[in-house]
Protein backbone atom coordinates (compact mmCIF):
# COMPACT_ATOMS: atom_id res chain seq x y z
CA UNK A 1 0.00 0.00 0.00
CA UNK A 2 1.23 3.71 -0.71
CA UNK A 3 0.84 5.85 2.06
CA UNK A 4 0.63 9.00 0.57
CA UNK A 5 1.81 11.42 3.88
CA UNK A 6 3.58 10.80 7.86
CA UNK A 7 1.46 12.30 10.45
CA UNK A 8 3.98 13.58 13.06
CA UNK A 9 3.15 13.52 16.47
CA UNK A 10 5.06 15.48 19.51
CA UNK A 11 5.45 16.01 23.06
CA UNK A 12 2.51 18.67 22.96
CA UNK A 13 2.49 18.62 27.08
CA UNK A 14 5.72 20.24 27.59
CA UNK A 15 4.85 23.30 24.99
CA UNK A 16 1.61 24.98 25.81
CA UNK A 17 0.70 28.55 25.26
CA UNK A 18 3.01 30.64 23.03
CA UNK A 19 6.15 28.60 23.09
CA UNK A 20 4.47 25.87 20.75
CA UNK A 21 4.81 27.92 17.73
CA UNK A 22 8.53 28.31 18.26
CA UNK A 23 8.61 24.27 18.78
CA UNK A 24 6.41 23.49 15.95
CA UNK A 25 8.59 25.93 13.71
CA UNK A 26 11.53 24.66 14.65
CA UNK A 27 10.51 20.96 14.44
CA UNK A 28 9.63 22.04 10.45
CA UNK A 29 12.53 23.16 9.72
CA UNK A 30 14.60 20.08 11.13
CA UNK A 31 12.16 18.17 9.55
CA UNK A 32 13.11 19.66 6.42
CA UNK A 33 17.00 19.83 6.91
CA UNK A 34 16.30 16.03 7.17
CA UNK A 35 14.36 15.33 4.24
CA UNK A 36 16.07 17.51 2.06
CA UNK A 37 18.92 15.07 2.51
CA UNK A 38 16.87 12.39 0.89
CA UNK A 39 15.90 11.79 -2.54
CA UNK A 40 12.28 13.56 -3.71
CA UNK A 41 9.97 16.22 -3.16
CA UNK A 42 8.81 16.09 0.14
CA UNK A 43 6.43 18.98 1.35
CA UNK A 44 6.35 19.41 5.47
CA UNK A 45 3.27 21.05 6.28
CA UNK A 46 2.28 22.44 9.83
CA UNK A 47 -1.83 23.18 10.27
CA UNK A 48 -4.27 22.68 12.81
CA UNK A 49 -1.93 21.57 15.47
CA UNK A 50 -0.75 18.80 13.56
CA UNK A 51 2.73 18.46 11.30
CA UNK A 52 2.09 16.48 8.17
CA UNK A 53 4.74 15.29 5.90
CA UNK A 54 3.11 14.93 2.30
CA UNK A 55 5.09 12.67 0.40
CA UNK A 56 5.99 12.41 -3.39
CA UNK A 57 4.09 10.23 -5.91
CA UNK A 58 7.51 7.54 -5.70
CA UNK A 59 9.34 7.78 -2.94
CA UNK A 60 11.41 5.28 -0.86
CA UNK A 61 9.81 4.69 2.51
CA UNK A 62 12.16 3.09 4.64
CA UNK A 63 14.41 5.90 3.74
CA UNK A 64 11.72 8.77 4.56
CA UNK A 65 11.34 6.97 7.80
CA UNK A 66 14.88 6.49 8.36
CA UNK A 67 15.45 10.54 8.17
CA UNK A 68 12.22 11.32 10.34
CA UNK A 69 13.61 9.21 13.16
CA UNK A 70 16.88 11.33 12.97
CA UNK A 71 15.02 14.96 14.23
CA UNK A 72 14.59 15.34 17.74
CA UNK A 73 10.70 16.60 18.65
CA UNK A 74 9.37 13.61 16.93
CA UNK A 75 7.97 10.83 19.30
CA UNK A 76 5.86 9.07 16.81
CA UNK A 77 5.78 8.80 12.82
CA UNK A 78 2.60 7.62 11.52
CA UNK A 79 2.18 6.72 8.00
CA UNK A 80 -1.38 8.14 6.70
CA UNK A 81 -3.14 6.89 3.48
CA UNK A 82 -5.47 9.53 2.16
CA UNK A 83 -9.18 9.51 0.61
CA UNK A 84 -11.08 12.17 -1.27
CA UNK A 85 -14.20 13.17 0.67
CA UNK A 86 -17.47 11.48 -1.24
CA UNK A 87 -19.62 10.51 1.46
CA UNK A 88 -19.56 8.57 4.36
CA UNK A 89 -20.65 5.09 2.67
CA UNK A 90 -17.53 5.42 0.20
CA UNK A 91 -14.80 6.31 3.62
CA UNK A 92 -16.66 3.48 4.96
CA UNK A 93 -15.60 1.31 1.77
CA UNK A 94 -11.94 3.22 1.68
CA UNK A 95 -11.48 2.33 5.26
CA UNK A 96 -12.10 -1.64 5.03
CA UNK A 97 -9.91 -1.39 1.65
CA UNK A 98 -7.04 0.06 4.11
CA UNK A 99 -7.68 -2.42 7.06
CA UNK A 100 -7.06 -5.06 3.67
CA UNK A 101 -4.37 -3.73 2.80
CA UNK A 102 -2.27 -2.50 6.17
CA UNK A 103 -3.96 -5.69 8.32
CA UNK A 104 -4.94 -8.27 6.31
CA UNK A 105 -7.17 -10.89 8.26
CA UNK A 106 -7.23 -9.00 11.43
CA UNK A 107 -8.46 -10.65 14.17
CA UNK A 108 -7.83 -8.47 17.47
CA UNK A 109 -9.22 -6.01 19.19
CA UNK A 110 -9.78 -2.61 17.63
CA UNK A 111 -11.58 0.80 17.63
CA UNK A 112 -12.19 3.54 15.31
CA UNK A 113 -11.00 6.87 16.30
CA UNK A 114 -12.72 10.00 14.33
CA UNK A 115 -11.11 13.60 14.30
CA UNK A 116 -13.12 16.39 12.82
CA UNK A 117 -11.05 18.93 11.53
CA UNK A 118 -13.72 20.04 9.48
CA UNK A 119 -15.94 21.11 11.57
CA UNK A 120 -18.41 21.80 9.23
CA UNK A 121 -18.87 17.64 8.37
CA UNK A 122 -22.69 16.49 8.88
CA UNK A 123 -22.55 13.46 10.86
CA UNK A 124 -20.47 13.42 13.97
CA UNK A 125 -17.27 12.19 15.19
CA UNK A 126 -18.84 9.21 16.98
CA UNK A 127 -21.45 8.08 14.64
CA UNK A 128 -18.83 8.01 11.83
CA UNK A 129 -16.23 5.59 14.34
CA UNK A 130 -19.85 3.72 14.90
CA UNK A 131 -20.44 3.65 11.06
CA UNK A 132 -17.11 2.85 9.98
CA UNK A 133 -16.47 0.03 13.15
CA UNK A 134 -19.54 -1.81 11.56
CA UNK A 135 -17.91 -1.97 8.08
CA UNK A 136 -14.83 -3.39 9.78
CA UNK A 137 -16.78 -6.06 11.63
CA UNK A 138 -18.76 -7.51 8.15
CA UNK A 139 -15.28 -7.54 6.48
CA UNK A 140 -13.29 -9.19 9.05
CA UNK A 141 -15.49 -11.40 10.98
CA UNK A 142 -12.94 -12.61 13.51
CA UNK A 143 -12.14 -9.20 14.84
CA UNK A 144 -13.64 -7.62 17.84
CA UNK A 145 -14.09 -4.03 18.91
CA UNK A 146 -12.57 -3.06 22.52
CA UNK A 147 -12.89 0.84 22.98
CA UNK A 148 -11.26 0.87 26.47
CA UNK A 149 -8.13 -1.06 26.07
CA UNK A 150 -7.78 -1.77 21.70
CA UNK A 151 -5.04 -3.79 20.54
CA UNK A 152 -5.67 -1.61 17.26
CA UNK A 153 -6.77 1.97 17.19
CA UNK A 154 -7.84 2.64 13.72
CA UNK A 155 -7.49 6.53 13.39
CA UNK A 156 -10.03 8.67 10.79
CA UNK A 157 -9.66 12.60 10.38
CA UNK A 158 -11.63 14.29 8.06
CA UNK A 159 -9.82 17.20 6.72
CA UNK A 160 -10.71 18.27 3.22
CA UNK A 161 -9.84 14.98 2.82
CA UNK A 162 -9.96 12.05 4.70
CA UNK A 163 -6.66 11.02 6.44
CA UNK A 164 -6.18 7.33 7.75
CA UNK A 165 -3.49 6.14 10.00
CA UNK A 166 -3.07 2.81 12.84
CA UNK A 167 0.47 2.54 12.74
CA UNK A 168 2.59 4.21 14.22
CA UNK A 169 6.44 4.28 14.38
CA UNK A 170 8.68 5.37 17.64
CA UNK A 171 10.49 8.59 16.50
CA UNK A 172 13.79 9.88 19.08
CA UNK A 173 11.99 12.12 21.02
CA UNK A 174 13.82 15.05 22.82
CA UNK A 175 13.41 18.38 21.69
CA UNK A 176 13.81 20.28 17.88
CA UNK A 177 17.11 21.60 18.25
CA UNK A 178 17.14 25.20 17.80
CA UNK A 179 14.96 25.61 20.64
CA UNK A 180 17.00 25.71 23.65
CA UNK A 181 20.56 27.52 22.71
CA UNK A 182 23.96 25.97 21.65
CA UNK A 183 26.55 24.20 23.25
CA UNK A 184 30.02 24.06 23.05
CA UNK A 185 31.11 19.68 22.48
CA UNK A 186 34.63 19.19 23.25
CA UNK A 187 34.80 16.02 20.80
CA UNK A 188 37.21 13.53 21.42
CA UNK A 189 37.55 10.19 19.22
CA UNK A 190 35.74 8.10 21.85
CA UNK A 191 32.90 6.29 23.08
CA UNK A 192 31.75 8.93 25.11
CA UNK A 193 32.16 12.57 23.85
CA UNK A 194 29.65 11.55 20.61
CA UNK A 195 26.96 10.39 23.09
CA UNK A 196 27.11 13.24 24.85
CA UNK A 197 26.55 16.03 22.37
CA UNK A 198 23.86 13.89 21.21
CA UNK A 199 22.43 13.54 24.18
CA UNK A 200 22.34 17.44 24.76
CA UNK A 201 21.06 18.23 21.24
CA UNK A 202 18.47 15.70 22.16
CA UNK A 203 17.39 18.41 24.41
CA UNK A 204 16.48 20.77 21.55
CA UNK A 205 20.33 22.41 21.92
CA UNK A 206 22.39 23.30 19.12
CA UNK A 207 26.15 22.18 19.04
CA UNK A 208 29.34 23.36 18.38
CA UNK A 209 32.51 21.38 18.82
CA UNK A 210 36.15 21.32 19.59
CA UNK A 211 38.82 18.89 18.91
CA UNK A 212 42.60 18.68 20.18
CA UNK A 213 45.02 17.18 18.57
CA UNK A 214 48.51 16.55 18.59
CA UNK A 215 50.16 16.43 15.12
CA UNK A 216 52.61 14.35 14.39
CA UNK A 217 52.21 12.56 17.77
CA UNK A 218 48.30 12.06 16.45
CA UNK A 219 47.72 11.55 13.01
CA UNK A 220 45.64 12.63 9.83
CA UNK A 221 43.47 9.47 10.50
CA UNK A 222 42.63 10.37 13.80
CA UNK A 223 41.50 13.60 12.80
CA UNK A 224 39.34 11.93 9.94
CA UNK A 225 38.14 10.02 12.60
CA UNK A 226 36.70 13.06 14.40
CA UNK A 227 35.29 14.68 11.63
CA UNK A 228 33.46 11.28 10.78
CA UNK A 229 32.29 10.51 14.67
CA UNK A 230 30.65 14.92 14.28
CA UNK A 231 28.92 13.81 10.94
CA UNK A 232 27.04 10.91 12.66
CA UNK A 233 26.16 13.30 15.37
CA UNK A 234 25.22 15.91 12.62
CA UNK A 235 22.93 13.77 11.08
CA UNK A 236 21.07 14.31 14.66
CA UNK A 237 21.80 17.90 16.07
CA UNK A 238 21.85 19.36 12.42
CA UNK A 239 25.37 21.11 11.18
CA UNK A 240 28.18 21.18 13.28
CA UNK A 241 30.84 24.04 13.44
CA UNK A 242 34.06 22.18 14.31
CA UNK A 243 36.95 23.56 15.58
CA UNK A 244 40.24 21.46 15.55
CA UNK A 245 42.80 22.85 17.75
CA UNK A 246 46.38 22.13 17.55
CA UNK A 247 47.35 21.11 21.08
CA UNK A 248 50.70 19.88 20.34
CA UNK A 249 52.95 22.96 21.63
CA UNK A 250 50.87 23.13 24.84
CA UNK A 251 51.26 19.62 25.77
CA UNK A 252 54.87 19.51 24.87
CA UNK A 253 55.17 22.34 27.21
CA UNK A 254 53.21 21.41 29.73
CA UNK A 255 54.92 18.13 29.66
CA UNK A 256 58.22 19.58 29.96
CA UNK A 257 56.97 21.84 32.89
CA UNK A 258 55.15 19.95 35.06
CA UNK A 259 55.07 17.17 37.26
CA UNK A 260 54.24 13.96 35.05
CA UNK A 261 51.35 12.66 37.65
CA UNK A 262 49.49 16.18 37.11
CA UNK A 263 49.84 16.08 33.04
CA UNK A 264 46.38 14.70 32.27
CA UNK A 265 44.72 17.31 34.82
CA UNK A 266 46.22 20.08 33.72
CA UNK A 267 46.07 19.62 29.79
CA UNK A 268 42.23 18.91 30.11
CA UNK A 269 42.27 21.93 32.11
CA UNK A 270 43.59 23.66 29.33
CA UNK A 271 41.53 22.08 26.72
CA UNK A 272 38.54 23.85 29.13
CA UNK A 273 39.63 26.97 28.93
CA UNK A 274 40.14 27.24 24.81
CA UNK A 275 37.00 25.16 24.21
CA UNK A 276 35.37 28.20 26.35
CA UNK A 277 36.92 30.36 24.29
CA UNK A 278 35.50 29.40 21.48
CA UNK A 279 32.09 28.93 23.33
CA UNK A 280 32.14 32.66 24.42
CA UNK A 281 33.24 33.54 21.05
CA UNK A 282 30.08 32.04 19.03
CA UNK A 283 27.72 33.05 22.17
CA UNK A 284 27.25 29.25 23.48
CA UNK A 285 26.21 28.81 26.97
CA UNK A 286 27.64 25.92 27.86
CA UNK A 287 30.63 23.13 27.30
CA UNK A 288 29.30 19.38 26.85
CA UNK A 289 32.25 16.76 28.15
CA UNK A 290 31.83 12.83 27.38
CA UNK A 291 32.81 12.57 31.97
CA UNK A 292 31.71 9.71 33.66
CA UNK A 293 32.62 9.82 37.29
CA UNK A 294 35.14 7.27 38.38
CA UNK A 295 35.73 6.18 34.95
CA UNK A 296 39.27 7.11 35.06
CA UNK A 297 42.15 9.43 37.18
CA UNK A 298 40.79 12.19 35.60
CA UNK A 299 37.16 11.71 36.25
CA UNK A 300 36.55 11.64 39.84
CA UNK A 301 34.74 13.71 41.81
CA UNK A 302 38.48 16.02 42.73
CA UNK A 303 39.36 15.68 39.16
CA UNK A 304 36.07 17.20 38.08
CA UNK A 305 36.60 19.89 40.37
CA UNK A 306 39.75 21.05 39.40
CA UNK A 307 38.78 20.88 35.62
CA UNK A 308 35.85 22.92 36.59
CA UNK A 309 37.79 25.53 38.53
CA UNK A 310 38.84 27.27 34.97
CA UNK A 311 35.43 27.29 33.56
CA UNK A 312 33.52 30.49 34.05
CA UNK A 313 30.70 28.54 31.65
CA UNK A 314 28.25 25.66 33.22
CA UNK A 315 29.99 22.26 32.40
CA UNK A 316 27.30 19.91 31.10
CA UNK A 317 28.10 15.82 31.41
CA UNK A 318 25.56 13.60 30.29
CA UNK A 319 26.74 10.52 30.99
CA UNK A 320 28.12 11.43 34.59
CA UNK A 321 25.93 8.78 36.07
CA UNK A 322 26.13 5.80 33.10
CA UNK A 323 28.29 2.80 33.53
CA UNK A 324 30.25 2.37 30.63
CA UNK A 325 28.07 -0.41 29.21
CA UNK A 326 25.42 2.04 29.11
CA UNK A 327 26.95 4.90 26.99
CA UNK A 328 28.25 1.64 24.92
CA UNK A 329 24.79 0.81 24.15
CA UNK A 330 23.93 4.30 23.06
CA UNK A 331 26.76 4.94 21.27
CA UNK A 332 25.50 1.30 19.53
CA UNK A 333 22.23 2.67 19.31
CA UNK A 334 22.97 6.02 18.00
CA UNK A 335 25.57 4.48 15.28
CA UNK A 336 28.45 5.91 16.30
CA UNK A 337 30.57 2.98 18.40
CA UNK A 338 31.93 1.43 15.19
CA UNK A 339 33.64 4.91 14.35
CA UNK A 340 34.97 5.09 18.02
CA UNK A 341 36.51 1.97 18.24
CA UNK A 342 38.49 2.59 15.48
CA UNK A 343 42.22 2.23 17.03
CA UNK A 344 43.50 5.84 16.53
CA UNK A 345 45.66 7.36 19.04
CA UNK A 346 44.18 10.40 21.14
CA UNK A 347 46.20 13.28 22.08
CA UNK A 348 45.64 12.47 25.86
CA UNK A 349 46.54 8.63 25.66
CA UNK A 350 49.79 9.99 24.35
CA UNK A 351 51.20 12.28 26.96
CA UNK A 352 49.83 10.37 29.54
CA UNK A 353 51.31 9.58 33.15
CA UNK A 354 52.09 6.06 34.18
CA UNK A 355 50.30 6.91 37.53
CA UNK A 356 48.08 9.65 37.17
CA UNK A 357 46.82 11.59 40.32
CA UNK A 358 43.46 10.72 40.98
CA UNK A 359 42.90 13.03 43.67
CA UNK A 360 44.34 15.92 42.82
CA UNK A 361 44.79 19.21 44.99
CA UNK A 362 43.54 21.99 43.48
CA UNK A 363 46.15 24.41 44.74
CA UNK A 364 49.09 21.81 44.24
CA UNK A 365 47.52 21.94 40.67
CA UNK A 366 47.18 25.84 40.55
CA UNK A 367 51.10 26.00 41.80
CA UNK A 368 52.40 23.71 38.98
CA UNK A 369 50.58 25.87 36.84
CA UNK A 370 52.22 29.13 37.60
CA UNK A 371 55.17 27.47 36.17
CA UNK A 372 53.75 27.95 33.09
CA UNK A 373 53.01 31.48 33.17
CA UNK A 374 54.23 33.46 30.32
CA UNK A 375 55.63 31.32 27.58
CA UNK A 376 52.04 29.55 27.81
CA UNK A 377 49.84 32.73 26.95
CA UNK A 378 51.70 32.83 23.69
CA UNK A 379 51.22 28.93 23.17
CA UNK A 380 47.66 29.68 24.29
CA UNK A 381 47.32 32.59 21.30
CA UNK A 382 49.21 30.56 18.93
CA UNK A 383 46.48 27.82 19.54
CA UNK A 384 43.76 30.22 18.94
CA UNK A 385 45.14 31.53 15.88
CA UNK A 386 45.82 28.63 14.08
CA UNK A 387 42.40 26.35 14.80
CA UNK A 388 41.29 25.03 12.03
CA UNK A 389 37.32 25.45 11.46
CA UNK A 390 35.59 23.13 9.46
CA UNK A 391 31.55 22.58 8.69
CA UNK A 392 30.31 19.22 9.39
CA UNK A 393 27.24 18.40 7.21
N1 LIG B 1 41.37 15.23 22.17
C1 LIG B 1 40.23 15.71 22.69
N2 LIG B 1 39.52 16.65 22.03
C2 LIG B 1 38.36 17.13 22.54
N3 LIG B 1 37.84 16.74 23.71
C3 LIG B 1 38.50 15.81 24.41
C4 LIG B 1 39.72 15.24 23.94
N4 LIG B 1 40.13 14.35 24.87
C5 LIG B 1 39.19 14.35 25.85
N5 LIG B 1 38.20 15.23 25.58
C6 LIG B 1 37.01 15.53 26.41
O1 LIG B 1 37.24 15.13 27.74
C7 LIG B 1 36.36 14.05 28.08
C8 LIG B 1 37.10 13.03 28.92
O2 LIG B 1 38.14 12.48 28.16
P1 LIG B 1 38.91 11.19 28.59
O3 LIG B 1 39.92 10.92 27.58
O4 LIG B 1 39.30 11.34 30.01
O5 LIG B 1 37.73 10.16 28.70
P2 LIG B 1 37.05 9.09 27.78
O6 LIG B 1 36.23 8.29 28.71
O7 LIG B 1 38.05 8.38 26.93
O8 LIG B 1 36.05 9.97 26.89
P3 LIG B 1 35.75 9.79 25.35
O9 LIG B 1 35.27 8.38 25.23
O10 LIG B 1 34.71 10.80 25.03
O11 LIG B 1 37.05 10.06 24.66
C9 LIG B 1 35.87 13.50 26.75
O12 LIG B 1 34.62 12.86 26.89
C10 LIG B 1 35.81 14.73 25.92
O13 LIG B 1 34.62 15.45 26.17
Amino acid sequence: MIFHAFLIKYAEIAIKGKNRYLFEDALVKQMNIALSKIEGDYRVVKEQGRVYVFCPEEYDFDEAVAALKTVFGIVYICPVVIYEDQGLDKMREDVVEYMKNVHPDYSGTFKVYTRRAKKSYPVNSMEVSAKIGESILNAFPEAKVDVHDPELTVSVEIREKIYVYSKSIKGPGGMPVGTNGKAMLLLSGGIDSPVAGYMIAKRGVKIEAVYFHAPPYTSERAKQKVVDLAKLVAKYSGPIKLHVVNFTDIQLYIYDQCPHDELTIIMRRYMMRIAEHFAKQDNCLGLITGESIGQVASQTLQSLAATNEVCTLPVYRPVIGFDKQEIVERSWEIGTYDTSVLPYEDCCTIFVAKHPVTKPNLKVIQKSEEKLAGKIDELMEEALRTTEVLEIQ
